[in-house]
């Protein structure tokens, strides 16, 4: 017999093993007043994140999918229920947690390389100057930006831009990864290039990550699961559904896999009901 803490699960010899989960929402609450009376988006949401799991989030847009992510990333406050990382509750906005956003918002007038020290001198002081260079140019590397490290954002497409989101977000090396739809706003083909490089990456740092999508096909190519949230108000965790294709996976294999279709319909039966 044993018994679960949130920091770990205690044997009946005492013997405390490291607990598998990296992310706990339990009984998320965020209510947003209104000029008409509080308005209850999230209620009694309920959701625990494993370490090198990513997970994405797909619900009917206004069910709180956002007001989710914010809060996790300490940028919204909660209204009741808790949110902790590694046990730790969450209060604000921390190194330990990346966010990448649909537009990237980067300093307009930096280079990409600036933009991406930027948070790397923040998380890493002690390190050399060069060694933050390297750390930056390292990532701009994996996301395909060599030519561009001193190409100032103003100069970029957006989907460069977001490659410099991608690479920004990396760098800090986060213990959790938050996207918002960050492919939203691009075409198909730069759309499938960037979930390319993103699924490369996390391959090889498997960064505990939670992605906000409207895309089925992108929900179900990139996770280990896919929550669907109710719709709005009082939303919460209406249904998961565990992807069980191999790592490390190709679109192409993920396609022409029996179980794909039955996931897209799971998927596609919920929204549609
Ligand atoms: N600051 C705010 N004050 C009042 N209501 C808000 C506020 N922010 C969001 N809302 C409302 O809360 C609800 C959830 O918004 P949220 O942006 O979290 O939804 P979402 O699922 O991310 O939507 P989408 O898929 O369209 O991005 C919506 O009805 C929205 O209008």
């Amino acid at each position: 017999m044993s018994t679960t803490t949130v920091q770990g699960t205690i044997s009946e010899n005492g013997i405390v093993f490291p607990s598998k989960v990296m992310l706990d929402l339990s009984k998320l609450k965020k209510i947003y007043p209104t000029p008409k009376g509080d308005y209850v988006v999230l209620e009694d949401l309920d959701l625990q994140i494993m370490k090198e799991e990513f997970v994405t989030i797909i619900g009917h847009s206004g069910c709180g999918k956002t007001t989710m992510l914010s809060m996790i990333a300490g940028l919204n406050p909660i209204s009741g229920g808790n949110i902790a990382v590694l046990g730790n509750p969450v209060k604000g906005p921390g190194p330990d947690r990346g966010v990448i956003f649909q537009s990237p918002s980067l300093m307009p007038w930096m280079t990409a390389l600036e933009n991406v020290l930027l948070g790397v001198n923040k998380v890493f002081p002690h390190a050399s100057k060069v060694e933050r260079k390297d750390i930056a140019k390292y990532y701009l590397h994996k996301v395909g930006l060599d030519g561009a490290f001193s190409k100032r954002a103003l100069e970029l497409s957006q989907g460069m831009q977001q490659r410099v989101g991608i690479a920004r977000a990396f760098a800090i090396k986060p213990k959790v990864l938050l996207l918002d739809e960050p492919f939203g706003m691009l075409d198909s083909l730069t759309r499938g290039e960037l979930q390319d490089i993103l699924i490369e990456i996390w391959n090889r740092e498997k960064i505990t990550a939670v992605m906000i999508t409207h895309d089925v096909d992108e929900a179900i190519f990139l996770a280990d699961r896919v929550v669907m949230m109710t719709s709005g108000p009082r939303a919460k965790i209406g249904d998961i559904l565990d992807i069980g294709f191999e790592r490390p996976r190709t679109r192409k294999s993920v396609l022409e896999h029996d179980d794909y279709y039955t996931y897209r319909k799971h998927l596609i039966d919920f929204l549609e009901h």
